[in-house]
């Protein structure tokens, strides 16, 4: 299924990161609605390329977030390509979005690509310091966000991204409560069910990262809690 609309929960794996065969298995198997391929370290097309063929022997969606044009390879399913949209710097707003349609915008499958309205709200995670993102936002400042993602830009996906630490609940349900069309994402922090129902409540899909690395079982958990 590769409608997102439909997805309620996806697994984010790092290809800078290690997982066994084994558990690799039980993550697609898991009833999850997708996984996404990402990270903001050490992305490389070798290491994209290794993990993507291993999710490939199951049938669970396979989606490649890109944070780096030289990583970009063919055989996903779909293509999420973030903006910053609170990045004080035009790079990672527009700039190598622009530079890579100049490059490939001839050969490129467009109906593979979805554009994610990202903003970062953990000032302390890699991304927001890569993409210098201006963190110190309200609740208002991130609806505006999301307004802005869904009416101005059309945007299919706002993503809220506390990436490496648990949000606010409070930011996530502002967020939700201007958008109608545009789907929110909510990724940062789910370490147990509880924390992924609490955001699931507002946020269309959840992802679940990093917790997959340091604890398997709990991060297995959030699909039920989210999928009943
Ligand atoms: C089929 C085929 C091969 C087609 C190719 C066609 C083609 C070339 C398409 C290009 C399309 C395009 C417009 C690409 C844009 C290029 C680009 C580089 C855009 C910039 C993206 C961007 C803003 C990146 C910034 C970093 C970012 C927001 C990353 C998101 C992921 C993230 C936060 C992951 C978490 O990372 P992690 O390492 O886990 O962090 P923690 O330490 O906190 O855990
Ligand atoms: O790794 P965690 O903190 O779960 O965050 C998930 C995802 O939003 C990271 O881009
Ligand atoms: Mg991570």
């Amino acid at each position: 299924m590769y409608e997102v609309a439909e997805w309620k929960h996806v697994f984010k794996l790092d290809p800078d990161k290690e997982i066994s065969d084994e558990n690799l298995e039980i993550i697609c198997e898991s009833g999850t609605d997708a996984i996404i391929v990402g990270g903001s370290d050490n992305v490389t097309m070798d290491n994209v390329l290794n993990l993507m063929s291993r999710i490939r022997r199951y049938l669970v969606p396979c989606v490649l977030e890109v944070s780096e044009i030289e990583s970009i390879i063919p055989g996903f399913d779909l293509y999420f390509i973030p903006s910053v949209m609170n990045s004080m710097n035009t790079k990672w707003v527009m700039g190598l979005h622009h530079e890579a349609v100049k490059e490939y915008g001839e050969i490129m499958s467009w109906d593979e690509l979805i554009v994610e309205g990202y903003c970062i709200l953990n000032g302390d995670c890699k991304a927001a310091k890569l993409t210098e993102a201006n963190t110190e936002l309200s609740a208002d400042d991130v609806m505006a966000y999301a307004r802005m993602a869904e009416k101005m830009f059309h945007m299919p996906i706002f993503y809220l991204e506390y990436s490496g630490t648990y949000g606010d609940v409070n930011v996530v349900q502002a967020a939700s409560s201007v958008l109608s069309s545009t789907k929110l994402f909510y990724g940062g922090g789910i370490e147990t069910p509880e924390q992924a129902a609490e955001m699931a409540e507002f946020a269309d899909v959840v992802v679940v990262g990093n917790v997959i690395y340091d604890d398997f079982q709990s991060a297995l958990k959030t699909v039920k809690a989210v999928k009943p």
